[in-house]
C-alpha cells in the first residue's frame, strides 16, 4: 500500500471534477481522499500527497496557493493562467522547494499533439486562424486552448521572421472576424451538443492544411490528469503543458 497516491480533487462537484473523482477511484494505485468544491474549508487537503484542481479561473490561483502552502503538489486544469498570475506562483513554489505544480490547458493527447503539430506547422504558412468550438456552460472565451494554441503559433512565426497574418478586412462593426491571441485571429464556437473541439487552419497560396481534434466526452481527458498525478512529484517548480511530461517538448 505505500505506492498508492493519495489524491484530493479541488471543483469535486463541476463537471471535470466529478469526472476525475471517478477516474481516480476507478485506479488501483489512487486514493481519493478529499472531494472539495466552492465553499469548502480546504484545511488540510483531506491529507492528500496530490490534488487535482478544476475550478474557475477566478478562484484557481488561491486553490493552488493553499496547497503549496502545504508543500502539496498540485494538477491544475483549470483555465485563465495569465503571466501576472503564473509569475506569482511561480515566487509561491519558489518558497516551497521540492513542490511540483502542473498547469494543463489541455489533457486529451490528440490535443496536445494537435497543438505541437500546430506549432511544427507554423513558420510554413502565411494564414492560420483557430476556432474553437464548445459546449455552452463554458464560462470563458476563448479557450485556454485556443489561447495556447495561438501563443505557441505565434512564437513560431516570429522566430521564422513571419509578419502579421494577411488580412485586408476594414468594415467588421460587429466583431465578426472573431479575436486575436498573439495576433493569430481566434474564433470561439458555443454550441449545444459539443464537448470540446478545435480546428487549426493554415492557408498557402494553392493549399490549406487543417488540424482538428474533437473530445466527444470528457473521459477523453482522463488518462492525462492520472499520468500528471502519478509524475508531478518528479517534477518540481511549475510545469505549463503536459507534453513536458510526456516527451513531447
Ligand atoms: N485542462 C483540461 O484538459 C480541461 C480544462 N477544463 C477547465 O476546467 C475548469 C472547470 O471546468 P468544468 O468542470 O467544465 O466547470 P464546472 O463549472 O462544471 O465545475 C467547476 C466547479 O468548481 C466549483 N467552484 C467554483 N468556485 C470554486 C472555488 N472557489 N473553490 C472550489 N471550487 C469552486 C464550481 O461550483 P459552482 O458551480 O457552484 O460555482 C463547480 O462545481 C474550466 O476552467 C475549464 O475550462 C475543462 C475541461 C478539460
Ligand atoms: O471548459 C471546457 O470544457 C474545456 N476547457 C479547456 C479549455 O478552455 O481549453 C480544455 C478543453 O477545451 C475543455
Amino acid at each position: 500500500m505505500s505506492d498508492v497516491i493519495k489524491v484530493a480533487v479541488i471543483g469535486a462537484a463541476g463537471r471535470m471534477g466529478a469526472t476525475v473523482c471517478r477516474a481516480v477511484t476507478d485506479a488501483p494505485d489512487l486514493d481519493l481522499v478529499g472531494r472539495f468544491d466552492v465553499g469548502d474549508d480546504l484545511g488540510d487537503l483531506g491529507g492528500a500527497d496530490v490534488v487535482v484542481e478544476f475550478s474557475v479561473p477566478t478562484a484557481s490561483l488561491a486553490n493552488v496557493q493553499h496547497c503549496v502552502g502545504r508543500g502539496v503538489n498540485v494538477v491544475v486544469g483549470t483555465t485563465g493562467w495569465s503571466e501576472d498570475k503564473l509569475s506569482v506562483l511561480r515566487d509561491s513554489v519558489a518558497a516551497q522547494p521540492g513542490t511540483g505544480v502542473l498547469i494543463a490547458p489541455n489533457f486529451a493527447i490528440g490535443a496536445i499533439l494537435m497543438m505541437s503539430f500546430a506549432q511544427q506547422a507554423a513558420r510554413f504558412y502565411e494564414s492560420v486562424e483557430v476556432i474553437e468550438l464548445h459546449h455552452p456552460n463554458k464560462v470563458d472565451a476563448p479557450s485556454g486552448t485556443a489561447a495556447r494554441t495561438a501563443d505557441l503559433i505565434g512564437a513560431a512565426r516570429d522566430e521564422a521572421g513571419l509578419g502579421p497574418v494577411p488580412d485586408a478586412t476594414t468594415q467588421d462593426p460587429g466583431g465578426a472576424r472573431g479575436g486575436r491571441e498573439h495576433g493569430i485571429p481566434v474564433h470561439s464556437v458555443r454550441l449545444r451538443g459539443l464537448v470540446a473541439h478545435q480546428e487549426v487552419l493554415f492557408g498557402a497560396v494553392g493549399e490549406m492544411l487543417t488540424i482538428r481534434h474533437d473530445s466527444f466526452d470528457r473521459s477523453s481527458f482522463m488518462p492525462g490528469v492520472l499520468a500528471g498525478v502519478r509524475a508531478v512529484g518528479d517534477h518540481p517548480g511549475v510545469t505549463v503543458g503536459l507534453e513536458h511530461y510526456l516527451g513531447l517538448a
